[in-house]
């Protein structure tokens, strides 16, 4: 028997004031897999993330997750069958501090509800994973800093700190090595490798250090279609993508600014 997918989204479009963002996206991404989307700059990235985790509603086509069809569902629903979506912009609460950021993470995770202060400071076990966290991510020296006080690339560990707490089973990411300092960039792929087997992940990423490092398999978009849809190595030799996109990306990379 095979195992239900964490994602399929079946002939999806998107359409945006007459202009046509995604069209007929079909794919499929397994339970465990670390799934990568590329492609050049507009080429509908984000908005396909947006459209999985509900934050816009597909115009055709069908999202379903776990095997549930959560096309119609709004993006808070969608939280509910474990999806999350991290930003391009680090989403975390800029006037608490970097512990009270990942509590309320976790007693969100744990009761649904967005955790109170009161809440927060009476639940042990809640403040002993909060602890084990704030070391797992390298941020306990920062822990009782204010998260506004913190240079981009901490906030972004602090918030992808809290994104993972949650334990989401299909987590989404939106350029999370976007505003890293390139010496962050290999403790930040490490990271990465170690995330736990049972969450999902699906990377959009222009850095193609992360990318090629992370993924399992590339799906390549092009003008809102998919162009390719392969393991690295096959994307890599797909000569459509290296028109399209890879020969320019690479040498990015080789320059050291991907
Ligand atoms: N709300 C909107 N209204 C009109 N056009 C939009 C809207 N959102 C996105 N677009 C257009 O849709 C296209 C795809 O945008 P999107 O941000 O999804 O691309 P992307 O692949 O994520 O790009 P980047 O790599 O630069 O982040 C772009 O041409 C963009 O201008």
């Amino acid at each position: 028997m095979t195992a239900v997918p964490a994602l399929q989204l079946e002939h999806v479009s998107k359409t945006i004031g007459g202009l046509t963002i995604l069209e007929d996206i079909s794919l499929t991404v397994q339970p465990g897999e670390r799934r990568a989307i590329i492609g050049p700059n507009g080429a509908g990235k984000t908005t396909l993330l947006n459209v999985i985790a509900g934050f816009l509603p597909a115009t055709r086509g069908r999202v379903i997750v776990f095997g549930r069809d959560v096309t119609r569902l709004p993006a808070h629903r969608r939280v509910d069958v474990g999806l999350l979506k991290t930003n391009q912009q680090p989403a975390v609460f800029q006037e608490l501090t970097t512990r009270q950021n990942i509590l309320i993470a976790l007693l969100r995770g744990r009761h649904r509800l967005l955790g109170l202060t009161g809440q927060v400071n009476s639940d042990r076990a809640v403040q002993r994973e909060a602890e084990r966290v704030l070391e797992e991510w390298g941020l306990l020296d920062v822990s009782d800093i204010e998260v506004r006080h913190l240079p981009h690339g901490y906030q972004r560990r602090v918030e992808l700190a809290a994104r993972f707490a949650l334990r989401p089973r299909l987590l989404l990411l939106d350029e999370p090595a976007a505003g890293l300092a390139v010496d962050e960039i290999p403790a930040f792929i490490e990271r990465l490798a170690q995330l736990p087997r049972d969450m999902t992940v699906v990377l959009v990423e222009h850095s193609m250090r992360v990318v090629f490092s992370f993924a399992d398999r590339i799906t390549v978009l092009h003008h809102g279609a998919v162009l390719a849809d392969g393991t690295p190595d096959e994307i890599q030799r797909n000569e459509d993508v290296q028109a399209a996109y890879l020969a320019g990306a690479m040498r990015g990379r080789n320059a050291g600014t991907a």
